[in-house]
């Protein structure tokens, strides 16, 4: 059975990632990139759906909990180490950048005192845990799981066999001995992947801790949450696609947002919103090579006419990522459906030309060099921003039920136009800017006159409603009113009083009571983490900051021992939900570093006078 969400750690390589449980077990893995099928996939069933584990053999009769485990240093290298009668036995997991060799899931498992007989039991499930592949032992002694396109091998020096569809090794380690398996993928139809002798994988697992280490050096973070920030950095990293540039919202698909609920998706996708706010945050904490590779991906992307641009595409820029269930997964705890590929792709979200040029704007401030094919995409979205701003959509959380004149995706298409005449302003770019200036003025108005409820102080989750809505916290980082305005203020107030958790964290929008259903789902859902982030962020620029850094602390305390966030957070049973590890949330928390060290920093958004 899969542990809790935040018992799991995140490996990877970049184009792909794996988790592995306290226990030491790899429950969920795909293969080879991270929207692929999975190879693993007990996390979303059972045993018998995928799933490795290494830990110290049955027979020292000891809970197959590790004691300690540890990302080693700022790297993405997880150690986990077990106490037995006989020794400590220490298994080092990482994934090393494929720079285009194969993809390698590599354990090292190695006796740190004393004597270890160490147990690996490995069950092959391809197809999202639905397919048995034919094991057998090559004639040079490499074990081979092949089913269709899809071939594993598993190299190891530790005695192996293998019975009842699982292959078993064991080995006895002395003080100071060290033993790797590796498992790497090949498809079927072409020669096996190269074999690493002994000495090649320490020197692998030697490579990609500097890989790391000198990945994360750059980071010019040096607050007091730096811990927290270079592990968001690297997170955010380990979903980012080095050969295509595409940025994905998270690792995972269908962990829950609400337990044993229907609100189930899959996250393995690149998101123009989700993926342009990471290139702001990697861009804010020093990273352009990413910024440049993320935009050339949107340029490939969107390439075309903007009334076929989608929310979202595949790693490479795919368009077809139609929505399915896989019925033999009985869901992570017994969430059904679970979900791949995602229908939001054909939904309208009005938002996202905001969010786009958005983070164009800030490339372009921090010294990205222009670019002439994305002068043309930044004239036709914003062409099409001017035709459809006033149309319903289904808004940033991407409701299921009928569109809406949302007064967040109004409010971001203020800032694409707002963003792309600041290009113009700047010199980089070209485009009527005083004919943009009167249509930005006139959304302002709009959402003001529509989308701001004078007799309760604040703005509304779309026209004409009384809900709220806590992407409305965006209003004062995005300069669309400056921080100190009353309507500004007054959304914060009522957000904090209608939308908090009993633990002080936010709903993003109600789903209870006269509310259930309106975004077109059965169920509930925990609080929505990045936007109590963005809480954050406004108490900061509200001069509020002893209450925005209490807050930031308490929300320090949800991440996992190794610093990880799920998307949500369940008050009731004080546990993480929802896709893991996800971008927004670690986002969330180096946006909010950055802002409570100068809260006026926030976006590009300080290079914008707020318009009253
Ligand atoms: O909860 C309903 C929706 O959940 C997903 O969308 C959420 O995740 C996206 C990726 O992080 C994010 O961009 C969006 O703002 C969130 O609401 C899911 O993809 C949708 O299909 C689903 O309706």
């Amino acid at each position: 059975m899969a542990g809790h969400i935040e018992d799991y750690a995140l490996i990877g390589d970049l184009e792909t990632a794996a988790l592995v449980g306290r226990d030491g077990t790899i429950d969920w893995l795909c293969l080879p990139r991270l929207d692929s099928q999975a190879v693993f996939a007990a996390l979303l069933g059972a045993e018998n759906n995928g799933s490795w584990s290494i830990g110290p053999a049955e027979s020292s009769g000891l809970s197959p909990t590790a004691d300690r485990r540890t990302y080693r240093g700022e790297s993405l290298l997880l150690e986990s180490e077990w106490d037995t009668p006989t020794g400590t036995l220490r298994v080092t997991d990482f994934m090393p950048p494929r720079e285009g060799g194969a993809p390698r899931v590599i354990r090292v498992v190695e006796a740190v005192r004393g004597t270890v007989t160490v147990a690996s039991t490995l069950r092959l499930r391809f197809n999202y845990g639905k397919v048995v592949p034919w094991v057998h032992r090559t004639d040079d002694g490499r074990v081979r799981a092949v089913a269709g396109p899809h071939a594993v091998w598993l190299d190891t020096e530790a005695e192996t066999h293998s019975e009842k569809l699982t292959t078993h090794s064991r080995v006895t380690l002395a003080e100071g001995e060290r033993v790797a398996f590796t498992l790497s993928w090949q498809p079927s139809y072409v020669g096996p992947p190269g074999c690493l002798d002994t000495d090649q994988v320490f020197q692998i697992q030697e490579d990609t801790e500097k890989f790391w280490a000198d990945w994360a050096s750059h980071c010019t973070y040096n607050g007091p949450y730096r811990d927290a920030v270079i592990r968001s950095l690297i997170t955010l990293k380990a979903l980012t696609n080095p050969l295509t540039g595409g940025i994905v919202a998270a690792a995972t698909t269908s962990l829950p947002e609400e337990l044993g609920g229907v609100r189930n998706w899959d996250y393995r996708y690149v998101w123009l919103r989700d993926a342009a706010i990471t290139m702001s945050c990697l861009l804010r904490a020093g990273y352009r090579d990413e910024a440049r590779a993320w935009r050339d991906w949107l340029l490939r992307a969107v390439a075309g006419d903007p009334e076929n641009l989608q929310i979202m595409y595949g790693i490479a820029g795919e368009r077809e990522i139609p929505e399915t269930t896989l019925p033999w997964l009985v869901g992570y705890e017994n969430s059904t459906p679970v979900r791949i590929g995602n229908d939001a792709a054909n939904q309208r979200q009005l938002d996202v030309y905001g969010e786009v040029i958005e983070a164009l704007l800030l490339a372009a401030h921090l010294g990205l060099e222009r670019d002439e094919t994305s002068n043309t995409l930044l004239f036709k979205l914003v062409q099409f921003v001017e035709a459809h701003w006033h149309e319903p959509d289904k808004g940033i959380w991407e409701v299921r039920g009928p569109d809406r004149h949302f007064v967040h995706s109004k409010v971001m298409a203020w800032v694409a136009v707002d963003c792309a005449i600041k290009l113009i302003e700047g010199g980089h770019a070209d485009g009527p800017v005083d004919h943009w200036r009167i249509l930005r003025d006139t959304i302002h108005q709009d959402v003001c006159e529509n989308g701001y409820d004078p007799d309760r102080n604040t703005f509304t989750q779309s026209y004409g409603s009384q809900e709220l809505d806590a992407a409305l916290l965006l209003i004062p980082q995005i300069g669309f009113l400056p921080a100190d305005d009353e309507r500004v203020i007054g959304t914060i107030e009522a957000i904090q009083r209608e939308l908090s958790t009993p633990d002080g964290f936010l709903h993003r929008y109600p789903t209870e009571g006269d509310s259930a259903g309106n975004d077109g789902l059965d169920g509930h859902e925990g609080a929505f983490l990045v936007c109590a982030f963005w809480l954050v962020d406004d108490l900061a620029m509200i001069n509020r900051a002893d209450e925005a850094r209490n807050l930031f602390e308490r929300l320090l305390a949800l991440r996992n021992d190794l610093g990880l966030l799920a998307e949500e957070w369940d008050p009731h049973q004080q546990r993480q939900v929802g896709n893991y590890p996800q971008a927004y949330s670690h986002i969330g928390i180096v946006d909010a570093a950055l802002s409570l060290e100068n809260p006026s920093q926030r976006h590009p958004l300080a290079l914008r006078s707020a318009k009253r």
